[in-house]
C-alpha cells in the first residue's frame, strides 16, 4: 500500500484521537504529522482533510511520488538503506539559470525597478517569483539560528505546544542536554487515577526523576523533541484545534528511512475551518523578518502598496519529510504574496496548477533562495516532495562551515540533514 493511502486510512475518529492525545498537534496549513513506523506524531503543518477520498492518480500526485524519497531497506539487516535513482533531469535549476546567457524556455528575468536581486518568472505562471541566492551565507546562518533558538519560544506556539504545553528555551536544553519530565506539582491523584496537568520542565538528564511514580509520561530528550519538531508560527497564531480532521497532511520519515509524507487537499469546500486565531496570545513578526519580507515582497506588490507581515509559518523538515501539495487560503487577500524563505537542505519544490490535475513545475529549492507566490500563484497547489540529506545534493557544506562558535554543535547537527522554511503572511 502506498504510504499516502495507509496514513489516510488510518485518519478515522481513533487517529485524530491519538493525535491529539500522543501529539495534540495540527499543522497550520493543511494537514497532520505522522510518522508511519515509529507511531510518533511530530505535529502537523496546515489542515487538510481526509485523504480518503483524494484521488491517488493525478498529476501532482504522479509527480510527488517520482520526487519523494523511496528507500529500501532489506528485512532484517542493518545496512545502509538505499536511494533511488530520482530523475533529476527536468528539475528547473534556478541557480544555473542564473549563472547561463542562454534564454531558457518559458521562463524570464523579470525587470523589476527599485529590486536589484535577480527574479525568474515562468511564463505560463504567473503570479510566481523566484529569487536565487536572495540571503547571504551569514542571513542565512542568521535566520538558521533565529529559527531553531528564538522562533519556538513562547508565546509562539509550535507542533510541540499541545502535547507539552509551552516550552520555554528548547534550543538551550539541547545544547545542554537536558530531558523534558512532568513537573512534580503536575500530577494530582484521585484515588487510583491520576490527572495530569501537563506542566513539563527541564531537568539534567542525570536527574532522579521517578518517571514510572509519575504516571504514563515519559521523558524525553531535548535533542528528540527539536527533532520532532514540525512547525511553529509567529505574529498571529493558529488554532489548530479546529482542524482536527482538515489538515494538511504531513508524513515525516524516521532516521531510519521510513517514508513519511504531509499531504493537502483542499479541493472541497468543507476545508475552511482552520484559521487564525485573533484572540491567542502572539508577539509581532520580529522587526528583522518584518523588514526582510517586505523589501523581498516588493516585486510581487500591486504598485504603490506595502507587504504588511503578519503571521509566518517556521517548518522543519527532517531527513524523508515531505509537505504534500495544498493551497494556503486562511488569508484574505491573495493579492499579496506568500514570502517563502529556504534555508538548510536542498529541496525539490512542486507547483502546480489550480487543480490537482494540472502537471506541476518542479525546481530545486537551496538556501538562501526566496519564492513569492502572489494572485494567481496563490490559487496553485504547490509542495515539497523532496529534500536531499545526502552529501552530494543537501549542498550545506559551506553553510556548515559558517558555524564555528562553541555552542554551534547543536546547529550542524541539526542543519547538516533539515530543511527549515519560513514562510511569510500579510493575512488581512
Ligand atoms: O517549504 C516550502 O518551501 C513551502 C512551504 C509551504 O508551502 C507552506 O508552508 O505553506
Ligand atoms: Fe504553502
Amino acid at each position: 500500500m502506498n504510504p499516502i493511502s495507509s496514513i489516510s486510512k488510518s485518519r478515522g475518529d481513533a487517529k485524530i484521537l491519538f493525535c491529539l492525545r500522543i501529539c495534540g498537534l495540527k499543522h497550520p496549513c493543511s494537514g497532520d504529522v505522522g510518522r508511519q513506523k515509529k507511531n510518533i506524531t511530530g505535529g502537523e503543518m496546515y489542515g487538510a482533510q481526509s485523504t480518503d477520498e483524494e484521488p491517488e492518480r493525478t498529476a501532482f500526485r504522479l509527480a510527488e511520488k517520482r520526487y519523494k524519497l523511496y528507500k529500501s531497506l532489506p528485512p532484517k539487516t542493518r545496512k545502509k538503506p538505499v536511494l533511488n535513482q530520482t530523475d533529476l533531469f527536468d528539475v528547473v535549476d534556478f541557480h544555473a539559470i542564473l549563472e547561463s546567457v542562454d534564454p531558457i524556455d518559458g521562463i524570464f528575468r523579470l525587470d523589476c525597478p527599485g529590486f536589484d536581486r535577480p527574479v525568474f518568472c515562468f511564463r505560463d505562471r504567473p503570479g510566481f517569483y523566484f529569487i536565487p541566492r536572495a540571503l547571504t551565507i551569514e542571513e542565512q546562518c542568521y535566520w538558521i539560528r533565529q529559527s531553531l533558538v528564538s522562533f519556538p519560544q513562547p508565546p509562539n506556539r509550535t507542533s510541540l505546544t499541545a502535547i507539552y504545553g509551552p516550552i520555554s528555551d528548547l534550543f538551550a536544553a539541547v545544547r545542554n542536554k537536558k530531558i523534558l519530565v512532568e513537573a512534580e506539582n503536575s500530577v494530582l491523584s484521585l484515588g487510583d487515577d491520576k490527572i495530569h496537568s501537563g506542566n513539563y520542565i527541564f531537568s539534567e538528564s542525570n536527574a532522579n526523576t521517578s518517571v514510572e511514580a509519575q504516571g504514563s509520561f515519559k521523558s524525553v530528550s531535548a535533542s528528540t523533541l527539536l527533532r520532532k519538531l514540525r512547525w511553529g508560527t509567529l505574529g498571529l497564531q493558529f488554532n489548530w484545534s479546529k482542524a482536527s480532521d482538515q489538515s494538511r497532511l504531513r508524513i515525516t520519515g524516521d532516521q531510519g528511512g521510513n517514508l513519511n509524507e504531509r499531504q493537502g487537499n483542499f479541493h472541497t469546500a468543507n476545508c475552511w475551518s482552520r484559521n487564525y486565531d485573533f484572540t491567542l496570545p502572539h508577539n509581532k513578526i520580529p522587526e528583522k523578518l518584518c523588514q526582510l519580507a517586505k523589501e523581498m515582497a516588493i516585486p510581487a506588490m500591486p504598485s504603490g502598496e506595502e507587504f504588511q507581515p503578519e503571521a509566518a509559518i517556521v517548518n522543519y523538515f527532517g531527513p524523508s519529510d515531505m509537505l504534500g501539495g495544498h493551497l494556503d487560503d486562511m488569508e484574505a487577500d491573495w493579492s499579496k504574496p506568500i514570502v517563502s524563505i529556504s534555508l538548510g537542505c536542498k529541496a525539490i519544490f512542486l507547483l502546480g496548477g489550480t487543480s490537482r490535475e494540472d502537471v506541476p513545475v518542479s525546481m530545486f529549492l537551496r538556501s538562501g533562495d526566496i519564492v513569492l507566490m502572489a494572485g494567481k500563484a496563490r490559487e496553485c497547489f504547490h509542495g515539497v516532495p523532496r529534500i536531499f540529506t545526502d552529501d552530494k545534493h543537501a549542498e550545506v557544506s559551506v553553510l556548515l562551515s559558517q558555524f564555528s562558535g562553541e555552542d554551534d554543535c547543536c546547529i550542524t547537527d541539526y542543519i547538516k540533514n533539515s530543511r527549515i522554511n519560513i514562510n511569510i503572511r500579510q493575512v488581512n
